[in-house]
């Protein structure tokens, strides 16, 4: 049997959870969860199925510590585990170079990785940065949980960074295209929960063309153009908008932010 610890269940460290649940690649037993405080611990392992994290001395026997806190909680992480030498770490913190992970855990194999929530619903997109001394069994024990959750390649750790701004936080901006999208539909007259289906199925549907055909997206919108139709017309008012402009400069802004809270 395996061990597990998972420091910090939120958003993403629960999305991790319930996907590699729902995949079989981590059983309930084989996990435990570790919150601030011991009644929140027990609430996520109650919530989860899985058992809780009394004392992070349990790190010494554990087979992976993932790191899922805040990346202003990381220090204090680090220094609890410390005394406790745990063997493998994944950490997937923003803005935390493997620098400061190696640091704080001298003797640990560390990987950063930097997923985002659709591995929750086994569609994520996984970034993998190792580190130093990490082994090639945690890479691929890393690639193997991120590919059941959806689609991970293994870069560098700028790369890493770089694709934080792009899928790490990608889904924010994809909420927010949808949300407008069915915004749109219910101002030329559509009911809200049709409008966001659409919405939500449209660029799910145009995304799998994407990945399935090869086809640069170009190409593939081309072929909804028709001469002097209704798209080019959609598409010549959004780019008078500064569509593009708008979703380059929000992922600058991410990866700006992301440099400046790791001090670069
Ligand atoms: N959300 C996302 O889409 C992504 C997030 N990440 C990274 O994942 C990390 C977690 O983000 P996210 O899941 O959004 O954040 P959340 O706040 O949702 O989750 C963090 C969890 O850690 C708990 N926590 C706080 N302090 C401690 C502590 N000392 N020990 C153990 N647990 C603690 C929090 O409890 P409480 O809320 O009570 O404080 C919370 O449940 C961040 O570093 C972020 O950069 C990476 C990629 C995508
Ligand atoms: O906004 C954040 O801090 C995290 C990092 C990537 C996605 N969400």
């Amino acid at each position: 049997m395996k061990k597990v610890i998972i420091i910090g269940c939120g958003a993403m460290g629960g999305a991790i959870l319930s996907g590699c649940l729902a995949h079989d690649i981590w059983k309930k037993e084989e996990v435990s969860v570790r919150e601030h405080s011991e009644e929140a611990s027990a609430a996520k392992a109650k919530q989860y199925g899985t058992e809780v994290c009394h004392d992070l001395k349990e790190a010494e026997t554990a087979d992976l510590v993932l790191i899922a806190v805040k990346p202003n909680i990381v220090p204090s992480v680090l220094e609890e585990l410390r005394p406790h030498h745990p063997k493998k770490v994944i950490s997937i913190a923003a803005a935390v170079a493997l620098e400061t992970l190696e640091k704080g855990l001298p003797d640990a194999e560390i990987v950063r990785v930097m997923p985002n929530t659709p591995a929750s619903v086994g569609e994520g997109m996984t970034a993998i940065a190792p580190g130093k001394k990490a082994s090639d069994e945690l890479v691929k024990t890393t690639e193997e949980i991120f590919t059941a959750l959806g689609k991970a390649a293994v870069v560098t750790e700028r790369q890493l960074d770089e694709l934080g701004a792009l899928s790490g936080a990608g889904p924010g901006y994809a909420f927010v295209i949808i949300d407008a999208l069915a915004d749109a539909g219910v101002l030329v007259g559509l009911p809200r929960k049709l409008a966001i289906e659409a919405a939500a199925q449209t660029l799910y549907g145009a995304a799998k063309m994407v990945l399935e055909t090869g086809k640069h997206p170009a190409e593939l919108r081309d072929q909804v153009t028709s001469p002097g139709g209704t798209t080019i017309a959609g598409i010549y008012a959004m780019e008078k908008r500064g569509i593009r402009a708008a979703l380059i400069d929000g992922v600058k802004a991410c990866l700006d932010r992301s440099d400046e809270m790791s001090g670069k």
